[in-house]
C-alpha cells in the first residue's frame, strides 16, 4: 500500500504534486493547523505529516499518531514539534534548513530599513492625507554598527548584507570560528561588547533554554542609548514588556518584530508603540522561499518513506540514497550484532562499546551506531527503531561509546560490539562479505564464520568430543533442519561455542533435551530480522 501523507499547514501545492508524482497518497488540509481536535482524530491514518509553524505536533498529537514515521517541517524552526516525544516513538523529524534563509535575511534587512526610516508610520500618515515631512526624521545605516546575535545560515547572510550596506558588522555566536568571521568580514565579539557597541541589534538564534529571554531588562540597560532592535528569529528571545518600557523611556529608539512570544499575536506590549514595526511572522513569506521549502520537504519525506534515505533530520543522522545502498548490509550487520547481544543479555546494561575497524570506519558511523543500539534495545522493546534507540538507551543510563581503527586483520572491515553489565562483558564481531551478506566472525573472542539466519541456536560448552553428534542427532530426531553449522573454540579442551542456522525456531522441549544432556553450559534460541 502506498504511504499516506497529511499536509496540515499552508504549504505550496508544489508539495502535493511532488507527493503524488512519487506515488504517495496525500491529503491537503491546511485548515488543520488551527484545528487541533480534528488533527488528533485523523492523524493515526498517516505515515507522514508535512507542516509549517501553525501545526503543533505536541506529545498528544504524536501519541495519537500510531502509524507516523516522519514529520517534515517546510521551514527551519521546529519549536512546534515535540522532538523528544517523536524520537521516543521512532518518528523522524526533518526540516529544510536552507530553503527560506535568504528570504528571512532579506526580511530582517527590510525591517532594519523600515525602523531606521519609520517607513510604515510615514506610509500610514501619507495614506491618511497628512504630509508630516518633519515628523519622520530617520537615521542612516552607513557607518553604523550592526550587532548580529547568531551568525548561522540566516545571521551569516545578514552579516554579508550589512557589510554590503557599509555598516560595521560585529557578531556574537559561541560557535562562530575566527575563519568564518574573517570570511564574513565581521568582528567576533562577546555579547556584552555587542550590546555596548551596536546601533542596531538583530537576532538570528533558535529559541533554546540559553537564548530565551536573552534581551532582558538587564541586558537592555547595557545597550547604547538609541539602539534599534530587530527580531525575525523567534518569539520569546526578547522580554517584550521590558522592551516596551525601554521604548517608552527612549532608551531604545525603535524595534522591528516579526515573531512574538505568543502566536498568532493578537496582543503584545509592543503593539501601538511609536516606531515599532510589526509583521505577522512573514520572515519566510515569499513565493520563492515557499516553493523551495515545499519542494524540499516533499522530496525529503518521499525519499524517506520510499527508500529510507534520510536528509536534514533533527533526530537521526543523514543517509543519502547512495549511502543507503552501500551501507545497507553494514546497517543490517550492526542490527544483527545488536540483536545477538540484546537477546543474550538479561541484566542491566551499563555501557555499549562499538568499534569500527578497517573500511567500515570511513562510513556514516552515526547511522551504524543507531542500528547497533536499535538491535540491542529491540530485544526488550520491539517498538524501538533506529530513531528512538539511543534516546531510550540513554534514558536507561546506558553509556554509548565508539572507537575506530584503520587495521582490520584479514578482513577489509569489521564491527565489534561489546556490552558491559554489572556481571560481565559480552562481545560479538561481524563483517560483510563481498556477496553483501553479513556474517558473525567472533563471539566472546572465539573466531567463527557464521551465516546469519532468521532462526538460530547458540550453545556454549566445554571442548569435548560428542558435541556435534549430540546437536545433530537431537535436531534430526525432532525434525529441525539445520541449514548451517558453525563451531569455534578458544583453544583445545577449553570453552567452545556452536551456532546453528535452522529452518524454524527450535521448540522448547528440544532445548530442554539438550540442556538435560549436561553437555552444554548454555543453550539459547535466537531470532534475527533478516528481511
Ligand atoms: N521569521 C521567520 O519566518 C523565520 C524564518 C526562518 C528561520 N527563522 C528563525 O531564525 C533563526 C535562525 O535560523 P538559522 O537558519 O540561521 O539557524 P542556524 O542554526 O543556521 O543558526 C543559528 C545560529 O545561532 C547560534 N547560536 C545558538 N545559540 C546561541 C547563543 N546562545 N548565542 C548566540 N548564538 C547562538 C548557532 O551557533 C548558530 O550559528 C531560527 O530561530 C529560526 O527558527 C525565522
Ligand atoms: O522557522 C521558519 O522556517 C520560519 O519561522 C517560517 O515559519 P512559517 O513556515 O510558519 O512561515
Amino acid at each position: 500500500m502506498a504511504p499516506k501523507v497529511l499536509v496540515s499547514d499552508k504549504l505550496s501545492e508544489t508539495a502535493v504534486q511532488i507527493f503524488r508524482d512519487r506515488g504517495i497518497d496525500v491529503d491537503f488540509m491546511p485548515e488543520l493547523g488551527k484545528d487541533k481536535e480534528k488533527l488528533l482524530s485523523i492523524i493515526d491514518q498517516y505515515d507522514g505529516l508535512a507542516i509549517r509553524s501553525a501545526t503543533k505536533a505536541t506529545e498528544k498529537v504524536i501519541a495519537a499518531a500510531t502509524n507516523l514515521k516522519v514529520i517534515g517541517r517546510a521551514g527551519i524552526g521546529v519549536d512546534n514539534v515535540d522532538i523528544p516525544a517523536a524520537s521516543k516513538k521512532g518518528i523522524i523529524v526533518m526540516n529544510t534548513p536552507f530553503g527560506n534563509m535568504i528570504t528571512t535575511a532579506e526580511h530582517a534587512i527590510a525591517m532594519m530599513f523600515a525602523v531606521a526610516r519609520q517607513i510604515p508610520e510615514a506610509s500610514a500618515s501619507t495614506h491618511a492625507g497628512k504630509w508630516e515631512k518633519s515628523k519622520f526624521m530617520g537615521v542612516e545605516l552607513t557607518g553604523k554598527t550592526l550587532g548580529v546575535i547568531g551568525a548561522g545560515n540566516i545571521g551569516g547572510i545578514v552579516c554579508e548584507r550589512g557589510v554590503g550596506l557599509k555598516m560595521k558588522v560585529i557578531a556574537y555566536d559561541p560557535f562562530l570560528s575566527e575563519e568564518r568571521a574573517e570570511k564574513l568580514n565581521v568582528t567576533k565579539v562577546e555579547l556584552d561588547e555587542l550590546f555596548k557597541r551596536s546601533d542596531f541589534i538583530t537576532l538570528h538564534v533558535p529559541a533554546t533554554d540559553k537564548t530565551r529571554g536573552m534581551i532582558s531588562k538587564e541586558n537592555i540597560a547595557k545597550m547604547k542609548d538609541g539602539v534599534r532592535i530587530i527580531n525575525c528569529a523567534r518569539g520569546g528571545l526578547v522580554d517584550e514588556a521590558a522592551l516596551a518600557d525601554a521604548l517608552k523611556s527612549g532608551k531604545v529608539a525603535g524595534a522591528a518584530f516579526d515573531v512574538f512570544e505568543v502566536e498568532p499575536a493578537t496582543d503584545s506590549p509592543l503593539f501601538n508603540l511609536p516606531n515599532v514595526v510589526v509583521t505577522p511572522h512573514l520572515g519566510a513569506a515569499t513565493t520563492e522561499a515557499q516553493e523551495n521549502v515545499a519542494l524540499q520537504v516533499a522530496e525529503q519525506m518521499s525519499d524517506y518513506l520510499l527508500t529510507g534515505a534520510v536528509s536534514n533530520a533533527l533526530n537521526m543522522p543523514s543517509v543519502t540514497a547512495e549511502e543507503a545502498k552501500v551501507m545497507g548490509p553494514w546497517v543490517k550487520l550492526s542490527e544483527h550484532l545488536g540483536a545477538f547481544i540484546g537477546q543474550m543479555t538479561d541484566e542491566a546494561m551499563k555501557e555499549i562499546q562499538i568499534t569500527y575497524n578497517g573500511n567500515v570506519s570511513q562510513m556514516n558511523l552515526e547511522a551504524l551506531n543507531c542500528a547497533a543500539v536499535a538491535g540491542i534495545m529491540k530485544a526488550t522493546n520491539p517498538d524501538v527503531n533506529m530513531v528512538s534507540a539511543q534516546v531510550i538507551a540513554k534514558e536507561r543510563g546506558v553509556k554509548i561509546s565508539t572507537t575506530t581503527q584503520d587495521k582490520s586483520g584479514v578482513f577489509d572491515g569489521y564491527v565489534k560490539l561489546t556490552v558491559v553489565t554489572d556481571k560481565r562483558e559480552r562481545s560479538i564481531a561481524g563483517t560483510v562479505f563481498s556477496d553483501g551478506k553479513p556474517r558473525f566472525i567472533q563471539i566472546k573472542g572465539i573466531n567463527i564464520d557464521a551465516e546469519i539466519g532468521e532462526h538460530m541456536l547458540y550453545t556454549t560448552n566445554e571442548d569435548v568430543p560428542g558435541i556435534i553428534g549430540t546437536l545433530g542427532q537431537t535436531m534430526g530426531e525432532n525434525g529441525v533442519n539445520i541449514a548451517n553449522f558453525t563451531l569455534g573454540r578458544s583453544s583445545a579442551g577449553k570453552g567452545a561455542i556452536a551456532l546453528l542456522y535452522v529452518d524454524e525456531p527450535v521448540p522448547a522441549p528440544v532445548l530442554k533435551k539438550l540442556t538435560d544432556t549436561g553437555m552444554f553450559r548454555q543453550v539459547k534460541t535466537l531470532h534475527f530480522d533478516v528481511a
